[in-house]
């Protein structure tokens, strides 16, 4: 069975208070983007793991796919399985793509041998790979709260729209840079601004990561700062970094950056 794991991108994302756990309650507005990799899972004589596309750093037992299958078949009599990753999404980009892979890999395994777990069951899997896992298993435009698996549905279309995505090649550490946050309630909640038209999200829909990773690269700033100045309506940087995504009238020809990226018409 083969799937096409998404990355995702945030409107807005504030940090809301420090848990006694050490992780952090947020609020944001998580889109799925159609960046993809490759999935493709098969029922074999004994567990296999290979992949391709971008080099992923660490041990392989340390990759999330793997792990996925070992959290499931602690719990479901699964056979052995042989797994191709083909990794496109640039990783450590705020993008999500290790935690997408991970989400595609419940949900696979549960078509595969029919597990009949429902999404409720499947998100609960997903929390326990990662923050962001939950948010792929149902995979449509989300309010999200407590640490990421807390969901409210919103009424947003971005039709008519374009989106461009830029990796600049940066790797930000997601735990480090939640230290260097002081959590606090927002100004303006996600909730209340991305309902309102896209021209009116500028200094409103806030990533409050962008204060301490701008401070530390300063040229993430000025790609941000170049898609304002060049026509984007809405620019920031999506998740903890580095990557930086704008939003554009679907007839303007987004200002090209010598970095991977990914343009879409909604
Ligand atoms: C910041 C966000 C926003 O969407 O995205 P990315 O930049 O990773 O894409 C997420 O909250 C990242 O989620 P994810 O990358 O799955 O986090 P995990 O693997 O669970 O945790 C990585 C590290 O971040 C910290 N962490 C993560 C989520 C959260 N709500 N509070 C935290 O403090 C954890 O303490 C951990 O040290
Ligand atoms: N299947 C996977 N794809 C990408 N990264 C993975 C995967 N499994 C584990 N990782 C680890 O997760 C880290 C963060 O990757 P990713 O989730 O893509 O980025 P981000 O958290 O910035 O959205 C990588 O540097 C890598 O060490």
């Amino acid at each position: 069975m083969i799937a096409f794991p998404n990355a995702k991108i945030n409107l807005g994302l504030n940090i809301l208070s420090r848990r006694p756990d050490g992780y952090h309650n947020l609020s944001s507005c998580f889109i799925p983007i159609d960046w993809c990799d490759v999935l493709e899972i098969v029922e074999s004589d004994q567990f296999q793991f290979q992949s391709t596309g971008i080099p992923i750093p660490g041990d392989e037992n340390t990759n999330l796919v793997i792990k996925a299958y070992h959290l499931l078949k602690g719990n479901y009599d699964l056979p052995p399985v042989s797994i191709h990753l083909h990794k496109v999404i640039p990783m450590g980009a705020g993008l999500g793509g290790g935690s997408s892979d991970a989400a595609f890999t419940l949900k696979i395994l549960n078509d595969l041998f029919d597990l009949k777990l429902p999404v409720t069951e499947l998100e609960k899997y997903a929390t326990q790979l990662g923050a962001d896992c939950p948010f792929f298993i149902e995979n449509k435009a989300k309010l999200v709260g407590g640490i990421g698996e807390v969901f409210e549905s919103v009424n947003l279309s971005l039709e008519g729209y374009q989106l461009q995505v830029v990796f600049p090649g940066i790797h930000v550490n997601t735990g480090q840079a939640f230290q260097s946050i002081t959590p606090e309630d927002p100004t303006h909640w996600p909730k209340d601004v991305v309902i309102k038209p896209v021209d009116s999200w500028k200094d409103k829909l806030v990533n409050d990561f962008e204060k301490p990773v701008f401070a530390a690269h300063p040229e993430l700033e000025e790609i941000k700062e170049k898609m304002y100045g060049e026509g984007a309506i809405y620019a920031a940087m999506s998740g903890s970094g580095s990557s930086i995504f704008s939003i554009w009238e679907h007839d303007a020809e987004p200002v090209s950056f010598p970095y991977p990226s990914f343009t879409h018409q909604f």
